[in-house]
């Protein structure tokens, strides 16, 4: 979309790394290296190629220093009107012994795969490894944020590599507007100043890593703005290990039961607990360029974490989206109005493991108001062979989707049949002008829980129009449960 405006950083090089430069795939560089006594290199994603054979000399280095903007506390300077960032090393005399020279780029599409996160105003941390390009996904959500979607956005921009070099900012961000940093330590102050004086209702900030700034961040999202920020750290179990920043996803704290509630547990007397509600409620792990690890309900996943379970996540890449444990996705369902006809209409099978052809065939023979279907979470039910029934696979969908399971003990239409007949009967059983009511009552529930932030009880069903209720709630993330005894048992629809 923008140009890279490499020229501009190719300018403050020395002729000769120029020259070397042509004959390399530019539109691929990350970041030219140069210290002195060694050759200088060009790194690419992957790889690295010397660029002479001649070491860098102190000269070469005061060259480039003397064209690019003033180093500031943090070693980090840039060029003005730009996005390259350029950082230094120094001896401990103080003196510049070496330049890391960063290509700043916008680059559009970025945040496809997270879009939905940021639209749906969750307070947004990104993970990720030095150069994965956490600050580049920064800055298009800044941009898109204000732009598309026409938010009051501020960024703190510590050391001018969101926004570039130079009092007007880059046009990659966009109208968001852009609050500068004297010096780094500054920074939690500043964002606490935004929110205080700019009115935002976005605060975009890069690396928050000490206590004050994880401070600020919570004041922030106190104070109902919504944060997206990146941590150092690649992953969120690195953020629950580390004392600094484990404020941001809830804390972590150390309790001790007594012997009967640990008992009852099952776990030591000593354990480790989350201590609140954490400031960001969703994290991505960006693993590399095409893949990223979403982590969409934060405190969920530092408990399984903090219990010394998997985390899981939802992994999505330009193949698709896996889900890795028991998340519930934040896409697509949800965003679906739920429908009626759908609910009352066909019932969606999806056969696990087993011949979706034989089950759509015993469909056709029974004459059965049903459809097989591919993907899980759209079943009404999945069946599958009582000898997978452990897989671990399996196992972690029904607790995803919720979506019951019924089993058959081979794989034959005889079994199948008898399965479908049996099940869907009690579906049948059914009048459905009780099952139009109930999903109306459910619909309106859930709308009135998810506006106003209340519990829903529902009026007394059958179990299996419970479920039915129970699955548009889980559609729209809600939790709900049944609760008293047949025949008063009913639903409860609760906010998260
Ligand atoms: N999707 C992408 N396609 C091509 N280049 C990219 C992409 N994302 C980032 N880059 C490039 O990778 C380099 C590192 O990106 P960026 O500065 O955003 O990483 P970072 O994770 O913020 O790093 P750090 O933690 O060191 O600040 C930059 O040169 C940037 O232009």
């Amino acid at each position: 979309m923008f140009n890279a405006d490499l020229q501009s950083l190719l300018a403050v090089l020395p002729p000769v790394l120029r020259a070397a430069l042509q004959g390399l795939p530019t539109h691929q560089l990350l970041e030219v290296i140069m210290d002195v006594g060694r050759p200088p290199q060009a790194r690419f994603s992957g790889r690295a190629v010397n660029l002479t054979t001649d070491p860098v000399s102190p000269a070469d280095l005061e060259r480039v220093v003397a064209l690019v903007g003033e180093f500031s506390a943090d070693n980090r300077a840039g060029i003005e009107g730009t996005l390259h960032r350029i950082a230094c090393l120094r001896n401990r005399r103080g003196e510049i012994i070496g330049l890391t020279l960063r290509v700043g780029r916008a680059i559009a599409g970025t945040i496809d795969f997270i879009q939905d996160l940021i639209e749906r105003e969750v307070n947004l941390l990104l993970l990720g490894r030095p150069g994965v390009g956490k600050t580049t996904r920064l800055r298009e959500i800044a941009r898109v944020l204000a732009d598309e979607f026409g938010k009051r956005v501020v960024i703190v921009d510590t050391s001018n590599e969101i926004g570039g070099d130079g009092d007007i900012p880059h046009p990659a961000i966009g109208s968001a507007r852009r609050m500068q940093v004297a010096h780094p330590e500054q920074q939690h102050g500043v964002m606490i100043e935004a929110v205080e004086n700019h009115m935002p209702e976005v605060i975009v900030v890069d690396e928050i890593g000490t206590t004050s700034e994880a401070m600020a961040a919570r004041t922030i999202a106190e104070r109902g703005v919504q944060l997206i920020g990146t941590a150092h750290g690649n992953t969120l179990e690195n953020l629950v290990m580390n004392p600094t920043l484990a404020d941001l996803i809830g804390g972590v704290q150390v309790v001790t039961l007594g012997d009967d509630e640990a008992r009852l547990r099952r776990t030591q007397k000593t354990i480790r607990e989350r201590k609140a509600l954490p400031t960001f409620n969703a994290v991505v792990e960006i693993v590399n360029r095409e893949i990223m690890m979403v982590h969409p309900d934060t405190a969920s996943a530092v408990d399984k974490l903090l219990r010394g379970l998997d985390p899981g996540g939802i992994r999505r890449s330009p193949q698709g989206e896996e889900i890795l444990s028991p998340e519930k996705s934040p896409l697509p369902e949800s965003a679906k109005p739920v429908s009626v006809e759908n609910q009352a209409g066909l019932i969606r099978i999806h056969p696990y493991a087993l011949s979706r052809d034989t089950v759509e065939r015993v469909i056709r023979d029974l004459r059965l108001e049903a459809r097989a279907v591919k993907n899980p979470e759209q079943a009404d039910f999945i069946i599958a062979l009582r000898s997978r029934a452990e897989d671990a696979r399996l196992r972690r969908l029904l607790q995803v989707t919720r979506v019951p399971l019924y089993v058959v003990k081979k794989n034959t239409t005889a079994q199948i049949r008898r399965l479908l007949q049996n099940v869907l009967n009690i579906l049948h059983g059914v009048p459905k002008d009780e099952v139009d009511i109930a999903v109306s009552e459910a619909e309106a529930a859930i709308k009135r829980v998810m506006k106003e932030g209340v519990t829903a009880t529902l009026q007394p069903r059958t179990a299996a129009i419970r479920e039915l209720q129970h699955r548009l709630a889980v559609r729209h993330h809600l939790l709900a449960e049944s609760v008293g005894s047949e025949p008063q048992r009913h639903l409860i629809i609760y906010p998260v």
